[in-house]
């Protein structure tokens, strides 16, 4: 987008002209602008492959960005203008701006030093936590932000298996995994039903990220509007394929974790594909994930988390967390680091 820019802005100011008006927010339809309303900062993940939160904190202050700590509360993200900047209440590595903040000028990014990752799409790799040198599988993978972040967690140590179907934004996450200085990869062009489970060179895969399509309707800039009845079929279909997808990622025999994620606010997609998978897979049960976080999973599915604007001042969310039950004789395995267990 970068390269055609001029190009861009011209089709945009002509836009303009013929629309009568002067603000670009003004060629928004009406329900979108409503929605802008709604206060979401920009996040910036820190990478931590190629540098420290430290070290990134002191380069902004020295370009006169004013570091102002840790919040005490959620609201304290709605005060935030100009170029003041916080660490986040929960994730270490992400810091908020406000959210008029652009970055993708600025040196860090174009380096891979810092990763412009909305706050909810953060949470799926940091509550997977794989230890570093772990064998993991982003299922549908592409462009690969999660990628990088699970990358980063690992230290870019172990194996990251990452499947996409669409060979063109694997494409793209293959420039964005490089300038992110990961290495620990190996993208495959694949569907990952199609993958197979006994399949030796996954027979050390403990953890899974499955972040599968989905709606949408969490992301506040795409929110759509079909007619009811289209958009029921609509969900229905994209829910059999989360379906599905979620009970072939179980059936990789040394699965322990997988992190379920969507950006969709609609139970379809999220809850109820949860809770059939849990039915069909009796040796698999939901771990309570951070117990500080604001907004659970819907009755009775309150192990999981929700994320939307007025709660947590993100895109619309939901994230899951399964693992599988230790057989009798086992041992408890120790809940990871973000997690409490529960039956
Ligand atoms: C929500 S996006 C993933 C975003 C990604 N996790 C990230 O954080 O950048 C869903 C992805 O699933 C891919 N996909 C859809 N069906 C798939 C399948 N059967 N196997 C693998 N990937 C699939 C799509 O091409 C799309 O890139």
């Amino acid at each position: 987008m970068l390269k055609h820019r001029a190009r861009l802005q011209a089709a945009l100011a002509r836009i303009k002209i013929k629309r009568k008006v002067s603000r670009n927010q003004d060629l928004l339809p009406s329900s979108i602008q409503q929605t802008q309303n709604d206060v979401i900062p920009r996040y910036v993940r820190v990478n931590t492959l190629k540098t420290s939160l430290e070290d990134v904190i002191d380069y902004l202050k020295r370009e006169g960005f004013s570091y102002q700590g840790t919040p005490g509360r959620l609201e304290d993200l709605d005060r935030l203008s100009g170029k003041m900047f916080l660490c986040d209440l929960h994730l270490k590595d992400l810091l908020v701006f406000s959210g008029k903040t652009d970055f993708h000028d600025h040196f860090l990014y174009k380096a891979g030093h810092i990763i412009l990752q909305g706050k909810a799409s953060c949470l799926p790799a940091f509550l997977l936590n794989p230890p570093v040198g772990s064998h993991v599988i982003d299922a549908c993978a592409a462009p690969g932000n999660k990628t990088s972040h699970l990358a980063a967690i690992m230290k870019n140590k172990g194996k990251l298996f990452a499947f996409d179907l669409d060979a063109k934004r694997l494409s793209t996450m293959s420039t964005l995994l490089l300038r992110a200085g990961v290495t620990c990869h190996k993208l495959a062009n694949q569907d990952f039903l199609k993958v197979d489970p006994q399949n030796s060179e996954y027979k050390e895969v403990k953890y899974i990220l499955l972040d599968p399509s989905c709606s949408g309707s969490g992301m506040v800039c795409l929110r759509d509007e079909l007619p009811e009845t289209q958009e029921d079929g609509r969900l229905q279909a994209l829910a059999a394929f989360q379906l599905h997808c979620l009970n072939h990622a179980l059936q990789f025999p040394q699965l322990e974790r997988i992190v379920y994620s969507t950006c969709s606010i609609h139970s379809q997609e999220n809850e109820e594909v949860v809770t059939a998978c849990l039915q069909r897979n009796p040796g698999f049960r939901l771990v309570h994930l951070l117990p500080d976080w604001p907004e659970r999973g819907h009755e009775p599915l309150t192990q999981c988390l929700r994320a939307s604007t007025a709660k947590t001042r993100t895109h619309g969310f939901f994230v899951a967390m399964l693992e599988r039950r230790p057989a009798q004789s086992d041992k408890e395995t120790p809940p990871c680091q973000h997690t409490i267990v529960i039956c």
